[in-house]
């Protein structure tokens, strides 16, 4: 991604395109031009501050609580995103978040059930919003600070557009607020004021004949489609051979490693072993945690990947996209091109079609030599209440689902 410049400079024409945020303009967030030089909270407020109350709905709504310990419950929250949620600019791809993922996604160690915030029709009792809030110790510069990580923001295509939107994130704040928290973290694709970082996705095709049949790549002129298969092949071996799947025994040097890692990133959560396990535990259809220890069984290497399909709209011959989304990885005795390098063999052979990664971290490192392409879509990292200068994407440390 451009350098910080660059980025102000897009951040201002944004603010040029949408002047006024009836919303955001009310909010405790930087305004999208702002250059800020200090980090730290911009309002303070107390428990006598926050409504007792829920706020207002349109009367044919009513707020519920989604138990996503119900299946019936689980399955209504799974059916409003696969039909609603996040699309690309084309709507060619609709993300398809499986039940078992929103569970795992939505229970992590200290979670509230009261920050699962649905709207229903009141006669029907149809879902058509949604909104939630899970804990996390997230680092910025040198304070850790308790926040939340909102995520899953919902409202049904049939009710776009009427300010919803709004009344869900007040909801959602008023219930943090509520268990004396006052600072969040969220991602998304629009730009909103105001970024702390606008980062990259890059993509690496694993199985570039059904990409080009979905139209989510194209064979580059002078490129025949066997030529396109030999260059994506992957390895046949693993780099570091003794990589296996993480163990709940690995926890304690893994968690030690990983916190150890992040804390050169400005922006990264912190772990406790018990999150780490609830984190990277592998499991089928949602997490991948390989590791890889020392003589003395402490892990010196990780990497980790979260299976996030997409639903194909409108396509006949393919209906998901198969996609691992790059999670937390940490290379001390092999570096983070091989230890990639061995994540996309492994994402091959779970038959993924494409391994995404965001460029933060260290990625930029890997991406030419291991045949990444960049996309077209930028995720914004943000900040609520919590104002700090603009971040380099390779400054980010955390991901979000
Ligand atoms: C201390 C605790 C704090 C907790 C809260 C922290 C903040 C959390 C913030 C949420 C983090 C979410 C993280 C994720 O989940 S990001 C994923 C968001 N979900 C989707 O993109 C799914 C498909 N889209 C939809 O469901 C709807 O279009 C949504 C629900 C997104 C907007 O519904 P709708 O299209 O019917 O619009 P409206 O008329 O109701 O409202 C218009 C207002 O909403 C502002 N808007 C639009 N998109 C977003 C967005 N992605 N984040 C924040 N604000 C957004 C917009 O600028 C405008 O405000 P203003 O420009 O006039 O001011
Ligand atoms: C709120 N949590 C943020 C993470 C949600 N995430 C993963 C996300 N948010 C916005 C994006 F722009 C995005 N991209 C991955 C890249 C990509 O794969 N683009 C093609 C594509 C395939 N399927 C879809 C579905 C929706 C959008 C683009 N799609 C772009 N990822």
């Amino acid at each position: 991604m451009a350098d910080n410049k660059q980025i102000v400079e897009l951040l201002k024409k944004a603010s040029k395109e949408t002047p006024t945020h009836a919303f955001w303009d009310t909010q405790p967030v930087p305004k999208i031009a702002d250059e800020v030089e200090q980090s730290g909270p911009i309002e303070f407020k107390t428990l006598d501050d926050v409504r007792k109350d829920p706020l207002g709905l349109p009367g044919l709504f009513e707020w519920v609580e989604i138990d996503v310990n119900s299946q019936t419950e689980l399955q209504d929250l799974y059916t409003l995103l696969n039909e609603n949620y996040v699309e690309d600019d084309d709507n060619m791809f609709r993300f398809d978040y499986s039940p078992s993922f929103l569970k795992w996604a939505l229970q992590p160690p200290h979670y509230y059930k009261e920050w699962h915030i649905g709207v229903r029709v009141k006669e029907t009792k149809k879902l058509v919003g949604f909104i939630s809030a899970i804990p996390a110790d997230v680092r910025v510069e040198d304070k850790v600070v308790k926040m939340v990580e909102i995520n899953f923001l919902c409202v049904h295509k049939k009710l776009r557009e009427k300010r919803l939107a709004p009344v869900l994130i007040k909801e959602i704040t008023r219930r943090v607020n509520l268990k004396d928290i006052w600072q969040a973290s969220y991602t998304a694709g629009v730009v909103l004021p105001r970024p702390v970082a606008v980062c990259r996705y890059w993509h690496r095709s694993l199985n570039p004949k059904k990409l080009i049949e979905v139209g989510f790549s194209s064979l580059p002129p002078k490129m025949t489609m066997s030529l396109m298969i030999k260059y994506y092949r992957v390895a046949e071996q693993l780099k570091n051979a003794t990589m296996r799947k993480l163990e709940k025994k690995d926890c304690e040097s893994a968690t030690a490693l990983l916190n150890q890692y992040l804390s050169k990133y400005r922006v990264a959560p912190t772990f406790t072993t018990e999150e780490f396990w609830h984190w990277f535990e592998p499991r089928e259809n949602v997490m991948t945690c390989y590791v890889k220890v020392d003589s003395d069984n402490k892990v010196t290497d990780i990497f980790s990947y979260y299976n996030l399909p997409s639903s194909i709209i409108g396509n006949q011959k393919h209906k998901t996209l198969k996609a691992a989304f790059s999670f937390y990885n940490v290379a001390t005795t092999t570096t983070i091109k091989e230890l990639i390098d061995d994540a996309l063999l492994v994402a091959k052979k779970e038959e993924f079609d494409v391994y995404n990664c965001l460029d933060i971290f260290e990625n930029d490192k890997f991406f030419k030599d291991l045949k990444f392409a960049v996309g077209d879509g930028n995720l914004q990292y943000y900040l609520y209440n919590y104002s700090t200068p603009l971040k380099h994407s390779s400054e980010i440390g955390l991901v979000l689902l």
